[in-house]
């Protein structure tokens, strides 16, 4: 089995005995350096995955493979290791009165040495443009700059998959897009594998695989192109498309030729002077 992914194998999970099963034979694999978005409506299933990817739950059914290692209540600390995750509520993540404590506390948990510390904390925080911020305390920042220091501690352990539950979602647009970007830089400079929980469309066509989400199923999957090309099987489901897409579908219903699905206006501004030039 590769050694950096993350695998499902046959994954059924409840909460308890005599409840539905929420999730049912969940089967993916998410390799090295992919990021790949879930997607879904309310309750399908999506922040179950994600636990059961860091061992804050275990199937009843099937296995979980992190890094080839079988997620267990052995293994359980390793896979945390491996596996960092961030929340929505960037407030319910805070335990330090500096910025400089909250990035180390997750160290701190897995026994690092100190004088690594130290320079992870430094290095960290620079990689989500915080650095200056070290001996501020948390409480003062905006939403925005706490999400990037929780992403900053996740970082300090040095994981291989990062996951992202909704972890925008109490941020404003411009929060949203200065995280997804701060984000995205780090996937790229330390070769990371990520894992994007969201209900934002425009998130989405930044992965570069996404699985959708039915009543505890994978619904469908693909990359953002080919999902959001499959409008009819989304809306079965009562899932939305990007704006740029249903814009796209206007435009062709009044004849202008369109050569992909555009997964943001850009690419649908390249398509429409093509088919200008071409007219
Ligand atoms: N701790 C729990 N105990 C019992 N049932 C739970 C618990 N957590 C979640 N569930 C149920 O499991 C199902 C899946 O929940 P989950 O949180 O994984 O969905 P989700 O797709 O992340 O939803 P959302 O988009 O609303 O965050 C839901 O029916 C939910 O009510």
């Amino acid at each position: 089995m590769e050694e950096r992914q993350v695998e499902f194998r046959n994954v059924s999970f409840r909460y308890q005995e005599d409840m539905p099963w929420v999730l049912k034979n969940v089967n993916f694999t998410i390799g090295p350096d992919e990021w790949v978005a879930i997607i879904g409506h309310n309750g399908s299933g999506k922040s179950t995955i994600a636990k059961l990817m860091n061992g804050l739950l275990f199937p009843q059914e099937g296995e979980v493979y992190v890094g080839g290692t079988k997620v267990n209540a052995d293994t359980v600390w390793d896979v945390r290791k491996q596996v960092g995750m961030v929340f929505q509520n960037p407030d319910n993540q805070f335990v330090g009165t500096t910025v400089r404590d909250d990035v180390a506390f997750g160290m701190e948990n897995h026994g690092m040495p100190r004088d690594l510390m130290v320079n992870r904390i430094q290095q960290s925080l620079k990689a989500v443009r915080m650095e200056e911020f070290e001996r501020h305390e948390p409480h003062r920042l905006s939403g925005g700059q706490k999400q990037r220091i929780a992403i900053a501690g996740v970082l300090a352990v040095s994981p291989e998959f990062i996951i992202l539950d909704e972890a925008t979602a109490m941020l404003d647009p411009k929060g949203r897009k200065e995280i997804m970007q701060t984000v995205s830089d780090v996937q790229q400079e330390r070769d990371l594998s990520l894992i994007t929980i969201t209900h934002d469309l425009q998130e989405v066509t930044m992965a570069s695989r996404v699985i959708v989400m039915n009543g505890g199923e994978i619904w469908m999957e693909g990359s953002p192109r080919d999902v959001f090309s499959k409008k009819d099987h989304l809306t079965e489901i009562g899932l939305d498309t990007p704006f740029v897409s249903k814009m796209a579908d206007h435009l062709k219903k009044e004849g202008v030729r369109l050569s992909r699905e555009p997964l943001n206006h850009q690419e649908l501004l390249e398509d429409l002077c093509i088919s200008r030039s071409t007219m």
